[in-house]
């Protein structure tokens, strides 16, 4: 389980002493995201026709990596679409935006309420913050978060459950149903209630992994992705 500052120490290797670029990682993140939500929610066993699901995304990377595993989900089969209320004005995310519209995946000009997005959705994935999340919640993710307080249909977090401290959690905060944790689980997964957890992200470097302690299951085959029990 790691700190928010390992976390970040070993985000930042992999982009200096590693030379990853960020696209690559992201892609590779988002890609197992898709795979997890895959596994535990197969499109054909989804209760509502079509397999719709609304993936929210915050502002920074973790938005990023809910762009991608939108993108992988619709290739997938499902009929994603995608709330993005606050979107930098950065060469990354417009290219992930537009990749997703020109594969007619919709961006919902509002969030709709939690019955309609109950009715409406067979679930929902929270992509809004991951391990830079700090401080009180800012508008607008506050009125959003909320929401997804309130909404029963299953709730998948990308990371690290939204508006959770990364080490603490947050026994106010969202419930999610499924995490699917990056890189390694971030010290706040201990506080994790739900169903499924998996990890993603296989493509920390060996030397890495064991100067981090790590410690990361084997990953089965060429899986991009595990079920941590
Ligand atoms: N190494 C890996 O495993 C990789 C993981 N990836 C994913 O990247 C995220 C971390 O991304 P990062 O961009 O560092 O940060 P976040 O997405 O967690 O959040 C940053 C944005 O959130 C805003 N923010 C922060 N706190 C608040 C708050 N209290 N209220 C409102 N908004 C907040 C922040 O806004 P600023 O105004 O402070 O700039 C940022 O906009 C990781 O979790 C993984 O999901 C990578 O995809 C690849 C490698
Ligand atoms: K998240």
């Amino acid at each position: 389980m790691k700190s928010q500052e390992e976390a970040q120490n070993i985000d930042i290797e992999l982009f200096t002493e590693y030379q990853y670029s960020v696209d690559q990682l992201m892609e590779l993140a988002g890609y197992s995201c898709a795979v997890s939500i895959a596994k535990a929610y197969p499109v054909n066993s989804l209760s509502k026709s079509g397999g719709t699901v609304l993936l929210c995304v915050g502002p920074g990377n973790n938005g990023g990596d809910g762009l991608v595993c939108a993108r992988h989900l619709k290739m997938f089969g499902y009929q994603p679409s995608i709330f993005y209320p606050k979107r930098p004005d950065k060469p990354l995310y417009k290219n992930l935006s537009h990749q997703c519209a020109a594969l007619d995946i919709p961006f919902l000009s509002y969030l709709p309420n939690s019955q309609l997005i109950n009715e409406s959705y067979n679930f929902v994935v929270d992509a809004i913050f991951g391990f830079s999340f700090k401080g009180e919640i800012r508008a607008p993710f506050g009125d959003v978060l909320k929401t997804l307080k309130e909404i029963k249909i299953p709730l998948c977090s990308i990371d690290v459950p939204s508006g959770w401290d990364i080490e603490k959690g947050n026994p106010d905060g969202v419930n999610p149903d499924f995490l699917i944790s990056l890189t390694a689980p971030k010290k706040c997964a201990q506080h994790f209630k739900g169903k499924h957890h998996y990890l993603g992200g296989r493509f920390v470097p060996p030397d890495l992994a064991k100067k981090y302690e790590l410690n990361l299951p084997d990953y089965p085959g060429t899986e991009c992705c595990l079920e941590l029990k």
